[in-house]
């Protein structure tokens, strides 16, 4: 693999996309959103990333895998600003240092996360854990007593439809199933409108006609968003995965489809020895 294939190009004049968040475009006319390139996390000298590289594209379905210790978590650590790297870049499209920015800053300027477990709002309704999500405003009840726009309410609706959840709109969030909860949680992220998804384990817990459903609603995502997921239920990731990631002692042991990383002997020695 060529690390430099996609390297940032500071001299071309892209027609990029303007993101108001960040009042800068964001320019992905490269094809890649998301560069993480020579990164390196280190733990009291134990290195959990080690000169990873990788390169996500605008609107692709990357699946992470590898085993456990990988550097799975620190790398979407460092993607969304909780963990700054000791050396390597991390640009959101070809302009945006992401390494300059906080964690609120990176999650209101387009790159959402869901992490494992589900945090809705238990006591409020479907539609409220959604309206509260529509608002850049988190004061409690400054959102739920204010009224939403007409543009506000059919994104509403149109995210209860994308997430399945329109039948149980009025419903209380704590009597939703597992699978619901992490739907209603993947809905909230979707309310801003994020460019990348990051998620984290999403099937963990779940029915098989939930993942199933899940499958489903995160193939369908893609395009519209980048979304990169974790996750180590191989069965699952084999449903969805266009190209996969394996991570081993914090780099990129392989690349490719599932049949490829399934067949490549490092693969093979990395899980065999687990
Ligand atoms: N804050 C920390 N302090 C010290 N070591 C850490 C810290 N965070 C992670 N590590 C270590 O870095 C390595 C990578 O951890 P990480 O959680 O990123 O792996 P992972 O691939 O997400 O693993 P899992 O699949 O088990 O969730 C592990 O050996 C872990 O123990």
């Amino acid at each position: 693999m060529n690390p430099f294939k996609h390297a940032r190009n500071w001299s071309t004049k892209a027609l990029p996309q303007k993101d108001p968040n960040f009042g800068h475009p964001l320019d992905t006319s490269h094809g890649p959103i998301l560069y993480v390139e020579g990164v390196t996390v280190s733990f009291d000298g134990f290195k959990a990333l080690n000169n990873l590289n990788l390169y996500v594209d605008e609107g692709e379905l990357r699946c992470i895998i590898g085993p456990n210790g990988a550097g799975k978590t620190t790398m979407m650590d460092v993607i969304t600003g909780k963990t700054k790297p000791d050396e390597g870049s991390v640009y959101f499209g070809q302009q945006i240092n992401l390494l300059e920015l906080s964690e609120h800053q990176i999650a209101r300027g387009g790159i959402g996360r869901k992490f494992q477990k589900p945090t809705v709002f238990e006591a409020l309704s479907v539609y409220e854990n959604l309206e509260l999500a529509t608002a850049g405003d988190k004061r409690f009840w400054k959102t739920l007593t204010r009224e939403l726009t007409g543009e506000q309410r059919d994104r509403i609706d149109e995210v209860l439809g994308t997430v399945g959840l329109a039948g149980s709109r009025s419903n209380d969030a704590g009597n939703l199933s597992h699978g619901q909860k992490q739907w209603l949680e993947i809905g909230m992220l979707l309310m801003q409108s994020p460019r990348v998804l990051l998620v984290d384990e999403p099937v963990a817990g779940m029915t098989g006609e939930e993942t199933e459903r899940t499958a489903e609603l995160l193939t369908s995502l893609a395009g519209k968003h980048s979304v990169i997921v974790v996750e180590h239920d191989m069965a699952f990731v084999r449903s969805i995965a266009r190209q996969v990631t394996v991570l081993h002692q914090g780099s990129v042991l392989a690349e490719g489809t599932m049949d490829q990383v399934q067949n490549d002997p490092k693969v093979i020695e990395v899980y065999l020895g687990e």
